[in-house]
């Protein structure tokens, strides 16, 4: 089976696309936001990596250094053939707002044949799959998940409670919010659709992502399925094996966090009604 033939779902609530039939689809630059945290060690190896794809993909990396004490933003300078913007907190912030940085530095800058791609810094995310989010943004997908768990993707380098948490989490994620279609809700590896992340962007400002931590990712999925954006996964093989240093990841501060969203979701949905 080759890597297209894998399984891609596409979500059953996405509404039906308005028919765009004079205007061809463009394939755009790739926005990849990298939140980074002391990944000094990692951010080398991943930079060039990313330089490979720009031999055949436009690309810009957007490093959000949040608050690192390693020397993570000096990594940064001087990849030779890639566009690098760096862009820092002047202390940590932590993940979420990392992200919501740098995706608002991203969007400052993307066209709307761009799309933007969210993924973890230290080098445990491939990232030639960037080529194939690409497409999937191009075939009509709004948000693309990098998925571990569905034909294809597995997490089987990362530690065992690690694999529990996320496959946990998934599992619950699945029932409570009846997102059938979704695999891997926690993945940090994903891309988005300029016009809908601006669409988000517009109505929450500032509190697109409130989550400091991990639940994050989850939180910014629960906000964009207000505008029924059309959700496919692609398989992730997790390089966990690349991985330099300690997971940053807290469990008990996590399953909190996940579990404080899902109340938070099922029981104000105030803040999340419809776009
Ligand atoms: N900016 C910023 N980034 C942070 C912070 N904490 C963690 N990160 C960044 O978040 C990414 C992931 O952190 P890791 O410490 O490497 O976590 P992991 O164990 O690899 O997490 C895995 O499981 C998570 C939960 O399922 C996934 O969300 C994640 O993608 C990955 O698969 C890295 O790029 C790391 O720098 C922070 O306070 N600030």
């Amino acid at each position: 089976m080759t890597v297209d033939e894998r399984e891609v779902r596409t979500s059953r609530t996405a509404a039906p696309r308005p028919a765009t039939a004079l205007a061809t689809p463009v394939r755009g630059r790739a926005h990849v936001v990298l939140p980074a945290y002391n990944e000094a060690a990692s951010l080398p190896s991943l930079l060039r990596r990313i330089a490979d794809v720009a031999r055949t993909e436009q690309v810009t990396a957007w490093v959000v250094d949040d608050g690192s004490s390693d020397g993570t933003a000096d990594v940064v300078t001087g990849v030779a053939d890639l566009d690098v913007r760096l862009v820092r907190h002047p202390v940590n912030l932590g993940l979420g707002q990392a992200v919501q940085t740098g995706l608002r530095a991203a969007l400052s800058d993307a066209g709307e044949d761009d799309f933007i791609v969210v993924m973890d810094a230290d080098d445990t995310h491939d990232p030639a799959l960037v080529t194939r989010l690409g497409n999937e943004i191009l075939a009509g997908a709004d948000v693309v998940i990098c998925s571990r768990f569905v034909d294809g993707g597995d997490d089987k380098t990362a530690p065992l409670f690690r694999r529990m948490l996320s496959r946990g989490a998934a599992v619950l994620f699945r029932r409570v919010l009846g997102l059938v279609d979704v695999h891997d809700f926690t993945s940090g590896f994903r891309a988005y659709r300029v016009s809908l992340l601006t669409r988000a962007s517009t109505h929450w400002g500032e509190r697109l992502v409130e989550e400091r931590g991990f639940a994050c990712m989850v939180e910014l999925l629960l906000k964009l399925r207000h505008c029924h954006p059309v959700i496919t996964e692609v398989p992730l093989e997790l390089q966990y094996d690349r991985k330099q240093g300690p997971s940053k990841l807290k469990l008990r501060r996590t399953i909190v966090q996940y579990l404080r969203l899902l109340v938070r979701d099922r029981l104000t949905p105030a803040p999340y009604r419809e776009l």
